[in-house]
């Protein structure tokens, strides 16, 4: 025996309210799209017919009256008493592209504010006008009205419960159906006051472009509270979508969530879009208008196809070509945009050439020699280096310009990414990160008869820092008012990992560690005392060598902290050692 599913409303309308919507005002959204749905029907066959929905709120009570196609008694049987039945989807079932509907559910949003719908219908076909009563308990009955509406189409009654009386206020109605459906291309009108306007901003006459932009940046302002930075116009005629996009005028957060503005066939679908642009155009907000994009089942999201994804790759396209556009006639605008919003373009520029061009060109970035262009840089300083971290940039930045190696800032989110690409849009390219050690070799040798009279000195300095793991040269170079720098190279900082860990861990571990150790040349960093400055001068003169090496220890824990490398307990121990001696010989 077959039997058919029954329905149980009350926990449709349930699963509706709690998990589908995610909140009750979204009725407002459902009655004017099946009120405006029903007028696009009624326009395909006439097209001169009058497009009104007129919304009368009072008392508790909204009522929503369209001039669309109506229901004759049969279609209301079948269409308003049939959860999941549209007449807005083809013989395949598929969503017809006129209209906004097409799950066949919208109409039991009515349920969230009240226990009774009531419609009532003249369909054009010229059968008489009907009333549909349908209460959440499951319970519909039609019949024929008490008298025949002068014109064809519908008017649906909801009498609102107590709990959601919020919602069915002239004021809220008022201010969602401008919401929802200000962009609609019929006429809105709640308590007798309009509620659409012309249509999308983007598509009015102008006198001039100027004025176009004027008027579009207003828009922008009202709509998001900032004035743009600057709106380009956004078109993807396979999806149907026109539309712009406003540059955020200050930083944005890369990890804060879309916030677009999406029409669906001009009904709001919802200003917290997500998915429409790629994720490095974090510095647009859009506004747009799409016939094609499909909603997903609540109309809150946009449904993650491929039509959306060739909508991201194009609005993607437009930005960026709004940016080249920018660079070749506004460099100053150009100039304003990247300070803004550097990491979008550096993450775009990653995997595509043009924008690396156009951060080579045109993003500032430190260097040795000042703030400059990479491409300003790299004329200056074919073979230069760049640091892999911003300490480390600052640590040496000085002491490398001074001996002529160009260095650039790399410590940078995407920088270091970027530096390497280069090689992409310029074969030539020479630039390599900096093995600080390396830069030892560039420091000029003190002349050797010093040498020779600071031997004793430099042996008492060895012996002072041997315990700490350093090594002491002497070296002539600028700037003067350096005393000493404690050079690391990559493998030295290994070791001290390693060596770090090897403390840390048990003993199987530390026999691992121990014997990677081994195999590790343990290349030692380097403090290098500058010959030129006056105090390392004072200090290689002290005929006292027990002194001489208090002396080199408080140089060893200014050069860590100048350099902003991290102090382990034995250097602060040693920093503390040569201060007490100082003191005491001071004192003495
Ligand atoms: N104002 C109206 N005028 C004429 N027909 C209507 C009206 N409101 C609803 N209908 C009919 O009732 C059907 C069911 O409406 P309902 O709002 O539940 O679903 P839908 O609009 O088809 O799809 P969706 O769930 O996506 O809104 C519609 O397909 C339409 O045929």
């Amino acid at each position: 025996m077959e039997n058919a599913f029954q329905v149980d409303l009350r926990g449709v309308v349930d699963l509706l309210s709690r998990h589908l919507y995610s909140s009750p005002r979204v009725y407002v959204r459902e009655l004017l799209q099946n009120a405006a749905d029903a007028i696009t029907a009624r326009r395909a066959g006439d097209p001169g017919a009058k497009a009104e929905v007129a919304i009368e709120v009072a008392d508790g009570r909204i009522q929503v009256s369209d001039s669309g196609v109506g229901l004759t008694e049969d279609e209301v049987h079948i269409l308003l008493a049939t959860i999941g039945r549209s007449s807005k989807r083809d013989e395949l079932g598929f969503a017809r592209h006129e209209f906004l509907g097409q799950f066949g559910i919208g109409l039991l949003s009515g349920f969230l504010v009240a226990d009774e719908i009531r419609v009532e219908t003249r369909s054009v076909t010229g059968a008489p006008t009907v009333v549909w009563t349908g209460r959440s308990d499951g319970v519909y009955q039609v019949e024929p009205a008490q008298s025949e509406r002068a014109e064809p189409g519908t008017t649906v009654t909801l009498a609102v419960r107590p709990d959601a009386a919020e919602w069915v206020t002239e004021r809220t109605v008022a201010e969602l159906a401008a919401l929802y459906g200000s962009l609609l291309p019929v006429e809105v009108t709640v308590n007798g006051r309009p509620a659409t306007v012309a249509g999308p901003p983007w598509l009015a006459r102008h006198g001039s472009p100027a004025e176009r932009r004027a008027a579009l940046l207003g828009y922008g302002r009202d709509l998001f509270g900032f004035t743009p930075f600057d709106v380009l116009d956004l078109n993807v005629p396979e999806a149907g979508l026109t539309g712009v996009a406003f540059i955020l005028p200050t930083q944005a957060n890369p990890a804060a969530k879309g916030a677009h503005r999406v029409y669906l066939k001009r009904m709001l679908l919802t200003e917290h879009a997500e998915g429409l642009l790629p994720g490095w155009a974090f510095f647009a907000r859009c506004v747009v208008d799409a016939g094609e994009l499909r909603p997903t089942a609540s109309r809150e999201a946009l449904y993650e196809d491929d039509l959306l994804e060739h909508v991201r790759e194009q609005l993607g396209r437009q930005l960026r070509e709004w940016l080249v556009r920018l660079a070749e006639t506004d460099p100053d605008g150009l100039r304003a945009f990247l300070r803004l919003h550097h990491l979008g373009v550096k993450a775009l520029a990653l995997h595509d050439d043009d924008m690396l061009r156009l951060v080579d060109r045109w993003l500032e970035y430190e260097t040795s020699s000042g703030p400059m262009t990479l491409a300003q840089f790299r004329a200056l300083h074919p073979r230069g280096r760049f640091t892999a971290s911003v300490d480390e940039f600052r640590q040496l930045a000085g002491v490398s310009g001074a001996q002529g190696v160009g260095l650039i800032n790399g410590g940078y989110v995407y920088d270091g990414e970027i530096l390497r690409a280069l090689t992409r849009i310029d074969p030539g390219v020479r630039l390599e990160p900096l093995d600080p050690a390396e830069l030892a070799t560039h420091l000029a040798p003190v002349d050797p008869a010093a040498e020779l009279a600071a031997r004793p000195f430099l042996n008492a300095a060895a012996r002072a820092l041997d315990p700490l793991g350093c090594e002491v040269v002497l070296r002539d170079f600028d700037p003067a008012s350096l005393s000493a720098l404690y050079l690391t190279s990559r493998a030295a900082e290994h070791h001290a990992q390693l060596m770090e860990a090897k403390e840390a861990s048990d003993e199987l571990w530390a026999d691992v560690l121990g014997a990677m150790e081994r195999s590790l040349a343990a290349d030692r960093p380097r403090l290098v005392l500058n010959h030129r400055n006056p105090l390392v001068r004072k200090v290689l003169s002290l005929s006292d060598l027990n002194l001489a090496g208090t002396a080199v220890e408080a140089l060893y824990g200014m050069a860590l902290l100048h350099g902003h490398h991290p102090l382990r307990p034995a250097d602060s121990a040693a920093l503390n050692r040569s201060f007490l001696g100082l003191l005491d010989w001071a004192t003495s």
